[in-house]
């Protein structure tokens, strides 16, 4: 080392410049002259060495640059900057950096100027991060992999767990991926799908089997025109040729702005499609059964129209018919009706009668039996009570006259309520409130009252059993039932519609009513009235022998009226012609009914009616009555 050192400092400065493969120059600046410039900057700028260059002639153009650069270098000792392009030995523009340092001579600054080739230097760089990584080893190319392979794994990982079908398509609609989902779902495996046009494998009809061409695929759709694509309700084929109905999002994948395909995400609708389905089918189902209940409903109203308006009253009596028109006259007003008579004649059943003709008929009738109720009771019974308002009041209960809100309450032996109570009664009857037990609340309520009653109430009202004013209250619209023996000629009707009834013991339909079974009927007193006979007629079914009927009559024998000869007696009412007619016509319907449907011969109805066969064959005629409607089967 030390022979060098007498070689002597600008000796050795010398031989650097001139090797080192940095281009070097070395400048005076303020005579803009390039005075040193080492073999590498010549080469790189196309210097001839030692001949006097200009600085500034290297960088044309660039005199602002070149000042700036030149003055920070002088100023500050050292400067660099990117922005000097100097004019190169090939011509071409070459992405220097320049870095200036300034040198004091006794003659004046210098300033060294170092070159940099930049594409140069980023080619040493990659150099030698290449470098770095061989030199690692094994080892960091092993940590990259598993990066990478990580990374892979999740995204795998991430497609298998979501429950959405998920498959890739590329520009030329080729399958780049598919998750397991889809693979389920659609019945393919991915190796099959992948590398196929999938249109043309899943897509490729609607529904409907029509044709699905591929321009009109909106998957396709999403890379042609960029935007997100969402579908509702299509079906992908499946590999079994089974439609999979599905909704689904087509989104365009793009690579630095330019769209390379799209991927879709799919769900299997077919559970929910057929929930939708049966809810359809349901509601259609409730239509059908609506309008089909409107349909009976309407037949039923027209049966009962044609049936006649009797609402299950029986009887062609004079009586009966009377009674039948006021039901029909009071029916619709709001009246109170009270109705009179023995027990056993109906009363309940023209109670019914009346709600059901009128326009409460929607809401109930509230049955209460005066008789049943234990006098303490009355009150709660009728207006109901709070809870704690008497011993054994353990809940609020409502009573008969809130329950039958809207509708009718039946006050069936009304002659029975305590005299105490009639008050009360009177006040919901007047002004439609009232107050619950041990409630001081008043409410209100709408009912329309019917009472029956097998009492005098005149004379209760005389013996000051009954309030006069609660009497005339309820006797608004007074009907009496009339006792059986007072109408003997609706016994055989009334047998007949007893034997009938629906909901007979097997094999009793075949019974029938001999002659002298109906003889025997009428012949009797019925002090029972109807319900009597009612229980009779049930007996002799139950009775019944080999399909005779055993009717069971207490004191059966003495004779006590005749049906055609029964007389009406004084108080028989007035009848107009259109009435006698009716009753002409409903006395040959009861004995064409009591002789089975038979005209003429013994029993027939001509007998009966006590008319030659041919003068009843005519009259049926012109009334339009078949005899053979009335046929008894068996
Ligand atoms: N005209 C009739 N047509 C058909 N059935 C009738 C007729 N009259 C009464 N009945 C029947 O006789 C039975 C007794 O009738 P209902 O209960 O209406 O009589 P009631 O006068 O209210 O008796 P009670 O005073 O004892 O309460 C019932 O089964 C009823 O259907």
């Amino acid at each position: 080392m030390t022979k060098f050192r007498e070689m002597g400092q600008s000796q050795l400065a010398a031989l650097a410049l001139q090797a080192s493969p940095e281009p070097l120059l070395m400048v005076d600046p303020f005579a803009d002259l390039v005075v040193e410039a080492n073999p590498a900057a010549c080469r790189l700028l196309g210097l001839a060495p030692g001949g006097d260059t200009r600085f500034s002639a290297l960088h044309p153009g660039q005199m602002p640059a070149l000042i700036v650069f030149t003055q920070a270098a002088l100023a500050k000792g050292f400067w660099w900057t990117r922005n000097l392009t100097p004019r190169s030995a090939e011509g071409r523009a070459v992405r220097l950096e320049y870095a200036g340092t300034r040198i004091d001579t006794a003659e004046g600054p210098l300033m060294l100027v170092g070159l940099t080739d930049l594409d140069e230097r980023r080619r040493r760089d990659t150099d030698a991060d290449a470098q770095f990584y061989m030199q690692g080893g094994i080892a960091e190319w092993q940590r990259v992999a598993r990066f990478f392979r990580d990374l892979e794994r999740e995204n795998q990982l991430i497609l298998r767990a979501v429950g959405e079908g998920i498959y890739g398509v590329n520009a030329e609609g080729t399958t780049t991926f598919v998750n397991p989902a889809a693979e389920r779902m659609l019945g393919w495996s991915a190796e099959e799908l992948v590398g196929t046009d999938m249109h043309a494998t899943v897509h490729h009809h609607h529904a409907d089997g029509s044709l699905y061409p591929q321009g009109d695929c909106p998957i396709y759709a999403a890379f042609r025109d960029g935007a997100v694509h969402q579908v509702a309700n299509e079906v992908f084929w499946r590999r079994d040729g089974r439609p999979l109905w599905v909704e689904y999002t087509s989104t365009p994948i793009r690579d630095r702005g330019e769209v390379v395909g799209a991927v879709v995400v799919f769900r299997d609708i077919g559970q929910r499609r057929e929930a939708e389905e049966r809810l359809r089918a349901a509601h259609d189902e409730v239509d059908a059964l609506h309008k089909r209940l409107e349909l009976e409903n309407a037949y039923l109203q027209e049966e009962i129209r044609r049936e006649g308006n009797h609402r299950g009253i029986i009887g062609t009596s004079a009586q009966i018919q009377t009674i039948l028109r006021q039901v029909e006259l009071v029916a619709p007003t709001d009246a109170s009706v009270l109705i009179t008579g023995e027990s056993g004649t109906g009363k309940e059943l023209i109670a019914r009668a009346i709600h059901q003709a009128s326009d409460r008929s929607a809401r109930p009738l509230i049955r209460v039996n005066c008789a049943a109720i234990p006098r303490e009771l009355f009150e709660s019974e009728f207006f109901g009570h709070s809870r704690g308002a008497f011993t054994g009041a353990l809940r609020d209960r409502i009573g008969r006259f809130e329950l039958a809100g809207g509708g009718t309450i039946f006050l069936d032996e009304v002659g029975e309520i305590p005299l105490d109570l009639q008050g009360k009664l009177l006040r919901v009857l007047q002004e439609g409130q009232f107050e619950r037990v041990g409630e001081a609340r008043t409410r209100a309520v709408d009912v329309r009252v019917i009472a029956a009653t097998n009492r005098d109430l005149e004379a209760e009202v005389k013996r000051g059993r009954f309030r006069r004013d609660l009497f005339f209250r309820l006797n608004v619209f007074p009907i009496h039932s009339v006792p059986l023996r007072e109408r003997p000629e609706d016994i055989p009707l009334l047998a007949l519609h007893f034997l009938d009834r629906p909901g007979r013991k097997a094999g009793a339909g075949k019974l029938t009513l001999s002659q002298g079974d109906v003889r025997r009927l009428c012949r009797y007193d019925w002090p029972g009235n109807v319900r009597e006979l009612e229980n009779v007629i049930e007996r002799g079914v139950i009775l019944a022998r080999d399909g005779r009927l055993r009717l069971d009559l207490p004191g059966d024998g003495t004779p006590k009226v005749e049906v055609a000869t029964a007389p009406l007696g004084e108080a028989a009412p007035i009848l107009t012609e259109e009435d006698r007619r009716a009753r002409d016509e409903a006395s040959l319907v009861g004995a064409l009914r009591a002789a089975g449907g038979k005209v003429s011969g013994p029993g027939g109805a001509a007998e009966r009616l006590g008319i030659k066969p041919t003068t009843l064959a005519s009259r049926l005629k012109t009334l339009g009555i078949r005899p053979t409607a009335y046929r008894v089967r068996g």
